[in-house]
């Protein structure tokens, strides 16, 4: 005789004031909780142009000292409107104490990151520690992100990138808001 399970006891939640409590680890972070949208701008100096993009930031947790972390993007035409989906990613970003951050981070391109930093004052830097590739990957080197968020709804997000030969630079940079 099976059982059925109707619900997740645990579910995951996006509200830093929600059930369960954040962990108290996840304090330098808790602003991020939540879910993002906004617009970004692309480049790297092996694209024969920039692009726009638009973006959805999941940060979520189940209690336990680390977020959940999804995002998805799509591309878009000058007028704004959706060309095609672009960049997804997901993973999990374990918080230490004293605000460092160790993110496991998984592309369908890919590319998996390990990434380190440190988390303070509403803001997260994360560095690239490791990156793996599969056999068919693009040549990822590194990577820096760089998170800002003012409390008032308003998270900043800039991504450099090492890559197919190229030195560490710009590929991102996004404005997002906090989703009601
Ligand atoms: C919002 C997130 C992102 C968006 C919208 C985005 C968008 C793009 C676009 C439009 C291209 C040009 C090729 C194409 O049309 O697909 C591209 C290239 C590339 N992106 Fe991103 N990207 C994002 C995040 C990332 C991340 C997180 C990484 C690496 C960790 C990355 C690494 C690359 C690489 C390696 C290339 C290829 C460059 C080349 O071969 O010339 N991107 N990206």
């Amino acid at each position: 005789m099976s059982e059925t399970v109707p619900e997740h006891p645990y579910p995951d939640s996006t509200a830093p004031g929600g059930k369960p409590a954040p962990h108290e680890l996840l304090a330098p972070v808790a602003g991020l909780l939540g879910t993002w949208d906004g617009r970004g701008q692309g480049t790297y100096p092996t694209l024969a142009e920039d692009f726009s993009y638009a973006q959805e930031v999941t940060f979520s947790h189940d209690g336990r000292p680390f977020l959940r972390y999804e995002a998805r993007a799509w591309l878009l035409d000058a007028d704004g409107a959706p060309l095609r989906p672009s960049a997804r990613e997901s993973g999990w970003w374990r918080v230490q104490p004293g605000g460092r951050v160790e993110a496991l981070i998984t592309q369908p391109t890919g590319v998996a990151e390990i990434a380190v930093g440190e988390a303070a004052g509403g803001t997260v830097e994360l560095a690239s520690h490791e990156v793996a590739l599969t056999p068919t990957a693009k040549d990822v080197e590194a990577t820096r992100r760089h998170y800002t968020w003012d409390g008032e709804g308003t998270l900043d997000f800039v991504h450099h990138l090492a890559a197919v030969g190229q030195p560490l630079q710009q590929h991102l940079t996004a404005r997002l808001r906090r989703r009601p």
